[in-house]
């Protein structure tokens, strides 16, 4: 069985001082955590070292990513970060592709794939963003569109190397609007994501891939995305900035 991932995307929230304050309300509600389930937090670039000096202090399980990352090393990006910047910090984790840096900041398929291609090298996991727009759905191109996605993000790379990612499928019409996929939606995706990385890398890879659901992931509906066969986890928002609902969706996770 694959290991369920509860993480929480903070998005562009939380001061650092903030950050302090949410990641010990996480840490103390969850404790040091289990083995079951991996929980990942991904604050702001500027809140890393306070929440992962939180989460060191305690001791904690819980592993800290950043929410974008550069696949250059160093040099002339005004504004970037880099992977070894991250890795310095103590991030193991890394979002590409979220759905709101493909719309607001014209990311492309290209410097998706050179930034998981970067970070696989450098032993980080991503968790590579998936998912299709409202007219995409309506116009029922949704599989092909997020499978081209899927293939767009992992060309390259060797199985061992996919392995050490993870797919998150968004569908970006829930992404903060409170209205989600069905589960059977989002497990018929998931499904279809799991086909096309079992077409590019083969039956060992897919079948280890986690692959997560986000898009108004909730305590009171997370049960049921949770229970598909092919969803092992969820990408929070909304819900991930409150400890005591965040620190739920784990438990419903190790519940699984
Ligand atoms: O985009 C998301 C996580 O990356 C989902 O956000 P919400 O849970 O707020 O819908």
């Amino acid at each position: 069985m694959r290991k369920p991932i509860i993480a929480g995307n903070w998005k562009m929230n939380m001061t650092p001082a903030e950050s302090v304050v949410l990641s010990q309300g996480i840490s103390n509600r969850y404790g040091r955590g289990g083995d079951e389930v991996d929980v990942v937090l991904f604050p702001p670039a500027i809140d890393l070292r306070s929440v992962i000096t939180v989460l060191d202090f305690d001791r904690s399980r819980v592993e800290v990513g950043a929410q974008n990352v550069h696949w250059e090393p160093s040099g002339a990006f005004t504004g970037e970060i880099s992977i070894p910047m991250l890795k310095d910090v103590g991030c193991t984790w890394c979002i590409v592709g979220h759905s709101e840096r493909r719309e607001m900041f014209g990311e492309t398929d290209v410097q998706v794939n050179r930034k998981v291609r970067a970070l696989v090298e450098a032993g980080m996991k991503p968790i590579v963003c998936v998912g299709e727009s409202l007219s995409v759905r309506e116009a029922e191109q949704a599989e092909s569109f997020v499978c081209d996605q899927v293939r767009a993000a992992l060309a390259g790379l060797e199985p061992e190397e996919a392995a050490a990612c993870c797919i998150a499928y968004e569908p970006i019409w829930a992404i903060g609007t409170g209205r989600t996929a069905t589960p059977e939606q989002a497990e018929a995706m998931a499904a279809a994501i799991r086909a096309t990385v079992r077409d590019l890398v083969g039956d060992k890879t897919a079948d280890g891939m986690r692959i997560l659901y986000g898009g108004s992931m909730k305590p009171a509906n997370a049960e049921a995305f949770l229970a598909c066969e092919d969803i092992d986890g969820g990408l929070i928002g909304g819900a991930a900035l409150d400890a005591e609902d965040f620190v739920d969706l784990v438990k419903t996770a190790m519940a699984r």
